[in-house]
């Protein structure tokens, strides 16, 4: 099995084998060339980001700078927003519904590394997908993790660190991010 095949089951696999870098420095070009568009050509970047995601829907608007790992792992609906500094470590697949406002700062990491330090040393790394249901807001400074869901209707309070799945039509904040209520029965 190849780096990349591991990387698409959820297993380990060498984050720095060629097959896996390859994808990763062309999205760092595009991602630099991106954030170097001024404001005064803002369809220009809509564009190019259109072109990266492996699905924007209409109405998409994003603040640069804006950084991803490959881009073609994101898939965003109708009007999606995300503000200033939105970083998407998408070594799996990062799924947005319609409707999610993202404020400034937020993180989306599908990666990590294992806890051992041996393996960790060798450059092992794993990624697991992240989804974001419908009409969802995101605080500022929000960080979620590998292989997190956050359902429809919800809102995440600001500074929340995301680390298990959150259900739809809550309110939910904090680190570790916890339902505070339900906004909807
Ligand atoms: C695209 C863009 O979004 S740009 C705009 C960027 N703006 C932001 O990021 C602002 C995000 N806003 C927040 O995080 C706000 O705190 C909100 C929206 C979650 C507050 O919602 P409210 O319904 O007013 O909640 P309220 O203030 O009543 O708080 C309820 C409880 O949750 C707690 N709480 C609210 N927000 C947070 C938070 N971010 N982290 C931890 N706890 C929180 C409150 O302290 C309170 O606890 P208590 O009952 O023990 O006092």
């Amino acid at each position: 099995m190849t780096e990349k095949e591991k990387q698409k089951k959820g297993m380990f696999y060498q984050a720095n084998a060629p097959e896996v870098l390859k994808d990763l420095y062309h999205c760092e070009n595009e991602c630099y060339e991106i954030n170097q568009i001024p404001p005064s050509r803002r369809e220009e970047r809509m564009e190019r980001l259109r072109k990266l995601f492996g699905k924007a829907g209409n109405g998409m608007f994003i603040v640069t700078p804006f950084f991803c790992d490959y881009g073609y792992n994101i898939e965003v609906g109708e009007n999606f927003f995300a503000n200033t500094n939105c970083v998407i470590l998408d070594e799996a697949k990062v799924t947005f519904g319609d409707n999610v406002f993202i404020a400034p700062n937020c993180s989306f990491y599908t990666a990590g590394h294992p806890l051992d330090v041996e393996q960790r040393n060798k450059k092992i790394e794993y990624a697991l997908p992240i989804h974001v249901g419908n009409n969802v807001w995101i605080g500022g400074n929000v960080v979620v993790v590998p292989g997190v869901t956050i359902g429809d209707n919800t809102t995440i309070g600001a500074g929340s660190v995301v680390t298990h799945d959150i259900p739809s039509g809550v309110l939910a904040a904090g680190n570790p991010c916890k339902v505070i209520r339900k906004l909807e029965e």
